[in-house]
């Protein structure tokens, strides 16, 4: 069984570990901070290698997953020097928002390939969305290594890098936008009487309930709202309010404003 390696195993990167694990796969992991990967070691309980040497990690895993801010990449690859040579040339795997293929490409040589991916936290529990481009010449063997590792992760596919800010936008950022909404719609259950508990439970489930629809039945979201709308009814005069509060326009902004700050973000680190 293939290994593989993760340095910076943070809120993404422990997200993604997990589901490798559940996928069987034995991982190398490293961290800065120690407790971090104590606490991925008791969650997840078997098979996790704790390295505290880079070596181990470099030298043993087929694929190695950078789990680091983007800002961060500079210092992890001062740190690895040595390691990281012309005559072994090694598979990387980033996750970090505005790094491109092209960038990443600066940190090793020549011989080295990259896979740029956009995840989402939601991976932790397989229901996520992963986006990957890879550098010319990636290894077929090291994508469908890639793709297998991730199979517990919910949808992994490959998108054009030219793509990759709407991504950013679109699956890596939105689930916040959605805690938001359950957060906000709880709120109002809290209002009106429920406990806290049971309005998250039925904020939460409605979201889930209608995204399985969207995804399950295949019908335009017009149409399955038209279909919860009764003339005269509850869901219509919440439908109207919401319309005239701005809602489909609030969260266009949020949606383009992660987009352009993932396209700030690329710009700034071209530089
Ligand atoms: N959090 C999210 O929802 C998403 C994050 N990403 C990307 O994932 C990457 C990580 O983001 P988060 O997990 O949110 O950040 P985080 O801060 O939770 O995780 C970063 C981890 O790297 C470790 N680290 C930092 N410097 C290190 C070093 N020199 N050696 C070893 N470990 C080091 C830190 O201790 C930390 O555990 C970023 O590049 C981000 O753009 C991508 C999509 C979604
Ligand atoms: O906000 C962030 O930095 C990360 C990158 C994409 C989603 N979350």
């Amino acid at each position: 069984m293939p290994t593989i390696g993760m340095i910076g195993v943070g809120n993404m990167g422990s997200a993604i570990a997990k589901a490798i694990l559940k996928a069987g796969y034995s991982m190398i992991l490293h961290n800065r901070t120690q407790e971090k990967l104590a606490d991925l070691a008791e969650q997840v309980g078997a098979d996790v290698v704790k390295s505290e040497s880079l070596d181990e990690l470099i030298n043993e895993s087929d694929i190695i997953f950078i789990g680091v801010k983007p800002n961060q990449f500079g210092t992890i690859f001062e740190q690895l020097d040595d390691l990281v040579i012309e005559s072994k040339p090694k598979t990387w795997v980033s996750m970090a928002a505005g790094l491109s293929i092209a960038q990443l490409e600066a940190f090793t040589p020549a011989s080295h390939k990259w896979i740029r991916t956009m995840p989402n936290t939601p991976v932790e529990i397989g229901e996520g969305y992963i986006a990957y481009c890879t550098s010319k010449n990636t290894d077929d063997e090291k994508i469908t290594l890639f793709e297998k590792s991730l199979q517990y992760a919910g949808i992994v596919e490959a998108i054009p890098e030219s793509l990759f800010n709407a991504v950013t936008g679109l699956a890596g950022s939105s689930p916040a936008f959605i805690y938001q909404l359950i957060e906000a719609m709880s709120d109002v259950g809290v209002e009106y009487g429920l406990s806290r508990e049971q309005s998250r439970k039925m904020a939460s489930q409605a979201v889930k309930g209608a995204s399985s629809m969207v995804i399950e039945t295949g019908m335009h979201p017009g149409e399955l709202k038209d279909k919860v709308t009764s003339p005269n009814g509850t869901t219509i005069a919440g439908v109207v309010a919401l319309e005239h509060a701005g809602f489909k326009s609030a969260i266009n902004k949020g949606v383009t404003a992660a987009i352009n700050k993932s396209i700030q973000m690329s710009n700034k680190e071209k530089k």
